[in-house]
């Protein structure tokens, strides 16, 4: 065990410090799944899986490392005035679950009512990577987003739609291919008015 590493994104979870094992300690892991999987993890061509493994999982997880308050620190205010719906969508990101560590691959549609000030678009699907590239369920995805989004850039109102397949839904278990799960959630001006909604759902479905 050689480091710390404390977690980013006190939104997301309370602050708390996890040991992190060494490369080789999740090399190690990686093998035993190998030999659990009924493989030989000494046969040449699974001599490096460990290491890729290890390594595409920095990747893939790397939403832990990253801070929302850092990707929506920069906002801009001189917009003419606009104060109306911004709405980001279909953006596509790939996720995990946390019950079977399976991918779920689906886009999220996110709008907000400014107060004054809007930040980057490019920023809005960062953030949407931040939360995906962690274990989650997709309402906690969902409802992550939402609150940085409320909490950090103080708008009227935020609204996130996610559409998202779950390979442990078709792989395995119920086998259950093609079935889509769609959640939605609204703060602030979205959560009170509810033409505010079927304006947000219109512009998802018909841009
Ligand atoms: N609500 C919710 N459930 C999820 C999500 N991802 C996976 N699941 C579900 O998590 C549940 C875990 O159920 P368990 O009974 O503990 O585990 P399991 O025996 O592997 O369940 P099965 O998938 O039914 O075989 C399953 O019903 C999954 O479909 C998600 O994002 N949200
Ligand atoms: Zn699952």
């Amino acid at each position: 065990m050689d480091a710390i590493l404390n977690l980013r994104g006190t939104l997301a979870r309370p602050a708390k410090s996890v040991v992190r094992p060494t490369q080789k300690e999740a090399e190690a892991a990686v093998r035993t799944l190998l030999l659990w999987a009924g493989d030989d993890p000494d046969r040449e061509g699974l001599l490096d899986t460990p290491k890729r493994v290890v390594k595409s999982y920095k990747e893939l997880f790397s939403g832990y490392n990253e801070s929302p308050e850092e990707v929506l620190g920069t906002t801009f205010e001189e917009v003419s005035g606009f104060n109306d719906a911004v709405l980001v969508k279909d953006i596509e990101f790939h996720s995990h679950c946390e019950h079977h560590m399976l991918p779920v691959v689906g886009k999220a549609h996110i709008a907000y009512l400014p107060d004054g000030k809007v930040v980057g678009l490019s920023k809005i699907a960062r953030l949407v990577d931040i939360f995906a590239r962690r274990l989650q369920t997709q309402e906690s995805i969902t409802a992550q987003i939402a609150d940085a989004m409320d909490t950090i850039l103080r708008p009227r109102g935020v609204a996130v739609m996610i559409e998202a397949d779950h390979m442990c839904m078709s792989m395995r278990g119920i086998r259950k291919q093609g079935s889509t799960t769609i959640t939605t959630t609204f703060r602030g001006a979205y959560q009170e008015d509810i033409n505010e909604q079927v304006r947000f759902m219109t512009m998802v479905r018909h841009g």
